[in-house]
């Protein structure tokens, strides 16, 4: 089994450049699917297991889909005729593949998507995906682990208003409203950044949509969509874990491609911790204080604006080195709070109280094995790791591999005591799209 070992005590400095964010990549591969003339070309494409585990689905659906990783390039060709349906394999492996159901309905009147389950941070029903679909004349079945979806003719626009701003609800209706008849509008949707790109690249193939990034996004449907260029935006959670990584270490780190506006709940809660950060023409530079210098803080994780789910558990790491008592309040997600016991095993003072988290720091962490839960959870240990004494051994790598491109080469870059190994503890470079280690380095 795969590790990362971290050895504890060194400070972070030097400059690390983040990649295209995934969250925006999935939603922007999967609305390829729509383009039924020319091909999609997308730029900043983070080398990810997720953005193979996409190409896969896509390919599955006869999609000629080519990956130039060197590149960071994916060229999309939907032109030919598709099949529909994307098996439970795929998206087991990961949940966004949920999103060529909006695509596959709009340009085909059908599709058969397997239900996701749920995963380690909550249950993550699709019921409000569902609806959308079903308020532009969808028929939806769901049985024997699948949801099938069929219109005759056309989707017709709808006024749809979304229980709670779900960001894959808002980005497969606005993919389904891009090609329906008429008008829809889609209310309190989610207004992530990865919304905004969404949209960009959707009206760049010709869709007419405005609104994208507020709560209320008008979406008139076209007939038909061309594939065309788009580079992806940078990835606002690699950025937030590579400030935490400055913060914890007490080190000096410039951020290069980290937009600060995509950041600023997570630059305002640092900046109450003590962290100095500044944004420069290159990228945001952030200094992290003495380690007793870190003041105790509280969040509350919500959709944007607000302080981002996927990065509470950097946070929690960051926190456990500050001053006094802090509280992780996470409303977005109902169980992702796995990472606490893998964290109390390094010695971390914390408890769960219903959907909080109470720390009291600072903690002495002392490094131990532990498992990551999900990928936030993976990067979030090897954060602790960074200040914990002793070694840390971070095991389950398949949820960091998921989300985070060489993040163990990126903080070694910075100064960290950092290396993946093997079963043997020999250092290994890893192929993603195989899944296998390539190289061993020592
Ligand atoms: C690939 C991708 O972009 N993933 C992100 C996306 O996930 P994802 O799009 O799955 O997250 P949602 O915004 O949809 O989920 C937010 C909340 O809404 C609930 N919900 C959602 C849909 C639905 O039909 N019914 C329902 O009840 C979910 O269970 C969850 O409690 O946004 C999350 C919230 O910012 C991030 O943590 C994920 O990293
Ligand atoms: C929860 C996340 O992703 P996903 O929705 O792909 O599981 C994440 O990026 O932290």
């Amino acid at each position: 089994m795969e590790k990362i070992i971290v050895r504890g005590g060194h400070q972070l400095n030097g400059t690390v450049r983040v990649e295209g964010a995934k969250n925006a990549v999935l939603p922007v591969i999967a609305a390829s699917l729509i383009a039924s003339e020319g091909k999609s070309v997308i730029t900043d494409v983070p080398v990810l297991a997720d953005v193979y585990t996409i190409n896969e689905v896509l390919r599955n659906m006869n999609v000629d889909v080519q990956f130039n990783a060197g590149k960071n390039t994916v060229i999309v060709d939907a032109s030919r005729q598709l099949t529909t349906e994307a098996p439970f394999e795929y998206v087991r492996k990961m949940r966004a593949s949920v999103l060529v159901l909006g695509p596959l309905l709009a340009r085909y009147g059908h599709a058969k998507v397997a239900m996701p389950g749920g995963c380690a941070i909550g249950s993550r029903p699709i019921d409000l995906h569902l609806k959308g679909f079903e308020a532009m004349g969808a028929e939806i079945h769901v049985g024997n682990g699948f949801v099938e979806a069929n219109v005759d003719g056309r989707l017709k626009g709808a006024k749809i208003y979304l229980d709670m701003p779900s960001v894959g609800a808002t980005e497969n209706i606005m993919m389904a409203a891009a090609l329906a008849e008429g008008k829809t509008v889609i209310e309190n949707c989610a207004k992530e950044p990865e919304i905004v790109d969404l949209a960009n690249y959707l009206n760049k193939m010709g869709a007419r949509i405005v609104g994208a990034g507020t709560e209320t996004i008008r979406i008139k449907g076209v007939e038909k969509l061309r594939g065309v260029q788009h580079s992806i935006i940078p990835d606002r959670i690699e950025a937030g874990t590579f400030m935490v990584a400055a913060a914890i270490t007490n080190g000096n780190i410039l951020i290069e491609n980290a937009v600060p506006e995509h950041l600023r709940s997570v630059i305002s809660k640092m900046e109450e911790m003590n962290v100095t950060i500044k944004e420069e023409a290159g990228g945001l530079r952030v200094i992290g204080p003495d380690k007793y210098n870190l003041k105790a803080t509280d969040i509350k994780t919500l959709p944007y604006p607000g302080f981002p789910t996927d990065m509470q558990s950097q946070m929690m790491a960051l926190m456990l080195q500050a001053k006094g008592t802090s509280v992780i309040t996470e409303t977005v997600f109902e169980n992702r709070f796995m990472h606490v016991e893998e964290f109390r095993r390094m010695n971390a003072k914390m408890k769960i109280e219903g959907r909080s988290v109470i720390i009291e720091g600072p903690s002495d962490l002392q490094g131990a094995e532990v498992a990551a839960t999900d990928l936030r959870a993976a990067a979030a240990l090897i954060l602790a790791g960074l200040c914990a004494e002793g070694n840390t051994r971070v095991t389950e790598l398949k949820h960091l591999d998921r989300g985070y491109v060489n993040l163990a080469e990126k903080l070694a870059s910075l100064g960290a005591d950092i290396e993946r190994v093997d079963d043997n503890e020999v250092m290994v470079q890893v192929d993603y799209k195989n899944n296998r280690i390539v190289a061993k380095l020592s």
